[in-house]
């Protein structure tokens, strides 16, 4: 079995002075999907903030090839890819400028990749239209397709399939499934199965140990 990339131990988190969870542990190696479940407000999405560090946390440690991702946060953004709720795309650019403007940011350009991103998600067609015209399933793909193609090996995904298409949780599935072949790391927070053979589980249920015990 391959060494664990990601390590995290012994994680809590507070929101609004509440504590969400407290005393996660977990480990992923490359090609491990982990699937978050739980109730609405179980802290799902307060998880994968908090692995992003959008999120403080109170207590624990998140570890990447063994060392503690706080003390180097530019490197770890530089590892993860984020999709959120809100998609934090730029509605007055198009789609193209969107997926460009990216990449820059994480240093880097897009090239061929590019052609093949807007392919998989069926964007070619609007690659010229303003972000803030679009409906929410095509924002939703424009989203994706700068996942994708962020190369980035671990993807931090709440509710992927949400306003998507059956079209377009195909074009979800299949890239997933070639990241993770590739040695990617997915943890997605979602409320429906994601299609994907063999994913671990966290079911996450809130609250403090006592609560969560009970
Ligand atoms: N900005 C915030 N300030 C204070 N408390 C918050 C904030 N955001 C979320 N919470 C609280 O943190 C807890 C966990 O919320 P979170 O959004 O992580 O749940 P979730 O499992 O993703 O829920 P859902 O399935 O509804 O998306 C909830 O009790 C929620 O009310």
């Amino acid at each position: 079995m391959a060494p664990p990339l990601l390590e995290v131990t012994g994680l809590s988190c507070r929101r609004g002075g509440r504590l969400v969870f407290d005393g996660l542990s977990f480990a992923l190696g490359p090609g491990d999907l982990l699937a978050l479940t739980g109730r609405n407000g179980s802290g799902k999405t307060s998880l994968l903030r908090a692995l992003a560090g959008l999120t403080p946390v109170h207590a624990g440690m998140i570890a990447w090839q063994g060392k503690n991702v706080a003390e180097d946060p530019e490197a770890w953004r530089g590892r993860l890819a984020w999709l959120g709720h809100l998609e934090g795309l730029k509605g007055d650019l198009t789609v193209l400028e969107n997926l460009v403007f990216a990449e820059r940011l994480r240093g880097g350009e897009p090239g061929d990749r590019l052609e093949w991103a807007l392919v998989a998600f069926d964007l070619n067609a609007l690659s010229a239209r303003e972000v803030r015209t679009l409906s929410a399933g095509q924002r939703r793909r424009t989203a994706l397709a700068r996942i994708v193609l962020s190369q980035a090996p671990l993807w931090l995904l709440d509710e992927p399939l949400n306003a998507l298409d059956a079209t377009a949780q195909a074009a979800l599935r299949t890239a997933l499934q070639a990241h993770l072949a590739a040695g990617g790391l997915v943890i997605a927070a979602t409320h429906v199965e994601l299609g994907i053979p063999g994913p671990q589980r966290l079911d996450l249920r809130g609250g403090t140990p006592a609560e969560r015990a009970a």
